[in-house]
């Protein structure tokens, strides 16, 4: 008996047949569905708006529908480091339009997001502070984060960033920070890196000074956190009690300033954040957990001997391993303070050094000061966290480079909720706007510092002399605000004003002739830094004043 079998060539042109017509019949069901879903949604948000007494903010460029082009600025500004000025043409472009100061907008981005925009004090008090529960990290930077720092205080949202919060925040305390001696070792260290240091009255040869802060700070990041420095501006380690090697404290500085750069990249592809970290990011990622997990498995072990937190140096694993055992949150927690902790100060201190150079009638007064007041480079009077507090001019520096140059230049909040901005929707700009749950709120430092209805017409320009009498508010916000505010500000002006005032004792002048005038480019990464370096030259104080 014969059976039928149909060809195999009969069975699959039969099938394909049938997906095909499966799927004519499901894209447009699809498509059709999605699409009444979000003339729903639209109409349902429209009438809440309404509710909330709310008006849309202006849209950027509405024609550019799904934001194609408004992506294309921003990898051109990045590419030619002039990202910050592209987001204040952006404004003056919207003000023009709109024929007044439009401090708030929208802009499409793909793959057809709506982002609002603001460069309203108002509005940025709302997000960080007043609101502070309708906003949170944004999920996709906490996932961007997390391959490297594990979750902790930057990289976390809710009850896993309140548990950070509380267990981090003590230990940037006064008392914690006043020791300044943690500086001056590195200072001494950075001083002897310095490319051919000089005679009295010799200059350096112009030398890139940005590479000397990176590892300077990452000194005295490890040693204040692991209660070791790595010392990474030392060709060789002459601490033999050091429990890891030479080649393993380099390996583990090159890792990390790579997985650094990779983890920022990888923040710029949003949700697809994941395609950026490769097997080579991995691999970096691997080396610098291995590395703290030695230092915390240290300390673990030796929990309850030798180390008790208060005797001796501060150091922070040594206070946090009271409230923590686990040594994954314990790396998780210290490996997210040397992120936060090390590039911000090393890329502020490079912007400050680059302006002196630019403005020598501000470095000769601030020179002059340091030396009144903390004596000379080799006969220096006691330098105490009170001292360099209570320098003005010294404090009207830093906050000029903070404002100027803010190194932490753009920051977003993701709505955990519907909720509105005070200010920026209608034509006038005064009404409430709304903002869909799961909008982003953003917002740029460099824009908002340099508005001249805030901070005068000489808003660019880098006046130390603008902060007498000035109070902080809202228009001001380097080290953001509210909650979430940083927490290691003090730290971070502590130190740079160390380094200042020494490097001011020990050189007379600080000279940039290969330095562009007028506002410098920024270099964005994690931070901004210097694009271009910070090619500088010193001269060695005459004997007398050194
Ligand atoms: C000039 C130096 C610094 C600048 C400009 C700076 C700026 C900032 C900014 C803007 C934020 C908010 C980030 C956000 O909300 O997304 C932040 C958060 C933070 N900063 Fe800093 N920072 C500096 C130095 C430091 C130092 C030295 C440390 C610690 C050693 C530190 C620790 C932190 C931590 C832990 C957070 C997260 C706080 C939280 O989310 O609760 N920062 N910093």
């Amino acid at each position: 008996m014969q059976v039928a079998v149909p060809r195999i060539s009969t069975v699959l042109s039969q099938s394909s047949f049938f997906t095909m017509g499966l799927l004519l019949f499901l894209l447009p069901t699809v498509a059709a569905i999605f699409t009444i879903y979000c003339v729903i949604a639209r109409i349902r948000r429209s009438a809440k708006a309404k509710s909330l007494g709310c008006q849309p903010a202006p849209l950027f460029r509405p024609w550019d529908v799904i934001g194609v082009q408004n992506f294309k600025i921003e990898i051109n500004g990045l590419k030619t480091n002039r990202l910050s000025y592209a987001f204040l043409d952006r404004k003056k472009e919207m003000s023009a339009k709109m024929g007044r100061d439009c401090k708030t907008f929208r802009i499409y981005y793909p793959p057809g997001e709506t982002w609002f925009y603001t460069f309203d004090p108002k509005n940025l008090q709302a997000v960080l502070a007043t609101q502070f529960q309708d906003f949170q990290q944004p999920t996709y930077k906490v996932g961007a984060l997390q391959a490297l720092l594990g979750p902790g205080i930057f990289s976390a949202n809710g009850l896993k960033w309140e548990h950070s919060r509380a267990l981090l925040k003590p230990q940037f305390m006064r008392e914690q920070i006043a020791d300044l001696g943690l500086f001056e070792t590195h200072v001494q260290d950075l001083i002897s890196a310095l490319p051919g240091v000089a005679k009295p009255g010799d200059w350096t040869p112009i030398f890139d000074l940005q590479p000397l802060l990176e590892r300077f700070t990452m000194d005295i990041a490890t040693e204040f956190l692991f209660g070791e420095s790595v010392h990474s501006q030392k060709d060789d380690n002459t601490d033999t009690s050091a429990l890891v090697s030479k080649n393993e404290m380099t390996q583990f500085v090159q890792a990390f300033f790579a997985a650094e750069k990779t983890t920022a990249k990888s923040i710029f592809y949003g949700d697809l954040f994941w395609l950026a970290h490769d097997r080579k990011f991995k691999g970096q990622c691997k080396v610098v957990h291995e590395f703290v997990d030695m230092y915390v498995h240290r300390r673990l072990r030796d929990d309850g001997s030798d180390k008790k937190p208060g005797v001796g140096k501060y150091v922070v694993l040594d206070a946090i391993v009271n409230d923590m055992k686990d040594p994954h949150e314990l790396r998780s927690q210290l490996l997210n303070i040397l992120l936060a902790g090390s590039d911000t100060i090393s890329g502020t201190l490079g912007f400050l050094l680059a302006s002196l150079a630019q403005h020598p009638r501000i470095l000769k007064k601030l020179r002059d000061i340091i030396l009144h007041d903390f004596g000379s480079f080799n006969q220096p009077k006691e330098i105490t966290l009170s001292g360099l507090k209570n320098c003005s001019y010294l404090q009207w520096c830093l906050n000029e480079t903070l404002r100027v140059y803010p190194t932490v230049p753009v920051n977003f909040r993701e709505a955990v909720r519907d909720t509105t901005l005070p200010v920026g929707g209608g034509s006038d700009g005064t009404s409430k706007v709304f903002i869909p749950k799961g909008h982003f709120v953003a917002w740029e430092l460099w824009t908002m510092h340099s508005d001249p209805e805030l901070w005068g017409p000489d808003a660019s320009l880098f006046i130390p002399e603008r902060w007498e009498g000035r109070k902080f508010g809202f228009d001001y916000l380097p080290f953001n605000a509210g909650p979430r505010i940083c927490i290691g500000q003090q730290f971070a002006l502590a130190e740079i004003a160390y380094l200042t005032v020494r490097l001011l004792q020990k050189f007379d002048s600080v000279d940039g002739p290969d330095l562009p005038e007028g506002r410098l480019l920024c270099d964005w990464k994690m931070v901004d830094k210097v694009a271009g370096g910070v090619n500088i030259r010193l001269r060695s104080a005459d004997s007398r004043s050194q």
